[in-house]
């Protein structure tokens, strides 16, 4: 017998991975398939939504709750469109949301006309709605595994808080900046669990080439104020695009002396293809820039050790500027600082004129590690201490007394730097306690 059911009178495209599935009215659909985006529209009588489908409902659609990571349950009334691959919702004016369910971060204020969400963010707003971004979740590949703290996912956690109070006080009707303002008056300049905006007033050009730049941005603190950071302590600084949606942190540590007033300055290598850098690249003197800190566990007792050895590579000088301008700073400290730094070429070693002033300290000396220098393409200053080759365990073994001497030694390069370094000291027979990694 042939079967006897009526055709369907919904239209339903499956979808691979992915892609985008639409549900027509009276549809009947079986659980959403994983990472696909559904729409359904006025009458759909849907199922639960499974793990990670991302769901959205038409105008008097009658919807059961969303499962766990599914993100939204639609009200009566609403009117909700699809949302482009990978982000989540976007609603329309009047729609009145309820609030998102775990990894969903966003509830929309009626009126407010939300553009479409760029991938793996979740919503945002579109003209005439101000409606912060919501933080982006890290990439496994973020974590480098090292135990940071804050670690990648502390500072996501704090984000998505700060977010999520951000949300709470626009829909009281105040405005984040006036947040910031009230604190600025009654607190200090700077806070770790709330961002403050910072006016960009200078911006030096250090190195460029065809595949980075290196600057120097000098931001104003209002009131002659100073940041309130202790040796070695780092800044969060956020980028939330208008356009985009986007929300993007990264670290940067500043490298104007911690008891500076009314300023402060942060090195940044700004990469071709970075994240945070396609942002930073578009400062401009008079931009406001939000900050928060300071973070970083890094402490440090004048005369602790005998010795501390700074191994570094590219922009990761910067926290050992600040550690041997505190130690050369204080003329009772006796510590002998040692910084051996890698770089590319004689050219792109960074601060090169801090590290000068600082050479002429008896207690201070530098040694450079130049990977891709031709040695007889460049003129050294009269006095660098310059090497051709990699930073590597032999350089390590030759400069460091053993183990057990009174030496510390601080790492800060990239990922891979950092545990090449790491691993070296340990097979030198160093311990966790000896080095300090930034
Ligand atoms: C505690 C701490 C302090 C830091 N302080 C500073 C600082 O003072 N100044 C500073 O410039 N950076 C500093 N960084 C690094 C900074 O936070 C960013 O990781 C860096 O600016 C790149 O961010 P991005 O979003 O532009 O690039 P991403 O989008 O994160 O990376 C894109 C690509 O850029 C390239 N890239 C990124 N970082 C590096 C790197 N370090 N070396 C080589 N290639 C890289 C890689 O090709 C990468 O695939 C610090 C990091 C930490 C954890």
């Amino acid at each position: 017998m042939e079967n006897s059911d009526p055709p369907p009178t919904a239209t339903q495209t499956a979808s691979p991975s992915n892609c985008h599935v639409t549900a027509e009215a009276g549809c009947d659909w079986l659980a959403a398939l994983e990472r696909s985006h559904v729409t359904a529209e006025a009458g759909c009588d849907w199922p639960a939504a499974t793990e990670r489908s991302h769901v959205t409902a038409e105008a008097g659609c009658d919807w059961p709750a969303a499962l766990e990571r599914s993100h939204v349950t639609a009200e009566a009334g609403c009117d909700w469109q699809a949302a482009p691959e990978r982000s989540h919702v976007t609603a329309e004016a009047g729609c009145d949301w309820p609030a998102a369910l775990e990894r969903s971060h966003v509830t929309a204020e009626a009126g407010c006309d939300w553009p479409a969400a760029t991938e793996r963010s979740h919503v945002t707003a579109e003209a005439g709605c101000d409606w912060p971004a919501a933080p982006d979740p890290p990439l496994p590949s973020d974590c480098c595994g090292g135990g940071c703290d804050p670690c990648v996912y502390d500072i996501y956690d704090q984000e998505l808080r700060l977010w999520q109070e951000e949300c709470r006080t626009r829909r009281e009707g105040k405005s984040a900046s006036q947040e910031s303002n009230d604190r600025r008056t009654d607190g200090p300049a700077l806070s770790p669990d709330n961002y403050t905006t910072f006016k960009l007033e200078n911006i030096q050009q250090l190195t460029f080439d065809m595949t980075s730049e290196t600057n120097v941005y000098r931001f104003q603190i209002p009131g002659n104020g100073h940041l309130g950071l202790t040796t070695g302590q780092h800044l969060i600084v956020r980028y939330r695009g208008r356009v985009s949606g986007r929300s993007v942190t990264r670290q940067y540590t500043p490298i104007s002396p911690l008891e500076a007033k009314g300023y402060f300055e942060v090195l940044i290598k700004v990469y071709a293809a970075g994240e945070m850098s396609r942002y930073v690249r578009t400062w401009q003197v008079g931009d406001l820039v939000e900050w928060r800190g300071p973070f970083g566990t890094f402490t440090y007792r004048p005369n602790q050790y005998r010795q501390v050895v700074m191994v570094a590579a590219g922009t990761g000088v910067t926290p050992m500027l600040q550690v041997a301008g505190r130690i050369l700073g204080n003329e009772l400290d006796e510590t002998r600082v040692r910084l051996l730094y890698a770089c590319r070429r004689y050219r792109d070693i960074l601060l090169k004129n801090s590290l000068d002033e600082m050479a002429a300290f008896w207690n201070f000396s530098a040694s450079y590690w130049l990977s891709q220098e031709n040695p007889k393409n460049f003129q050294p200053k009269y006095g660098d201490e310059i090497h051709h080759g990699r930073l590597d365990r032999a350089v390590l073994s030759a400069e460091l007394p053993p183990p057990g001497s009174s030496v510390l030694v601080l790492i800060c390069g990239t990922r891979s730097f950092n545990s090449d370094m790491e691993a070296n000291l340990q097979a030198l027979g160093f311990s966790q306690t000896d080095f300090f990694r930034f």
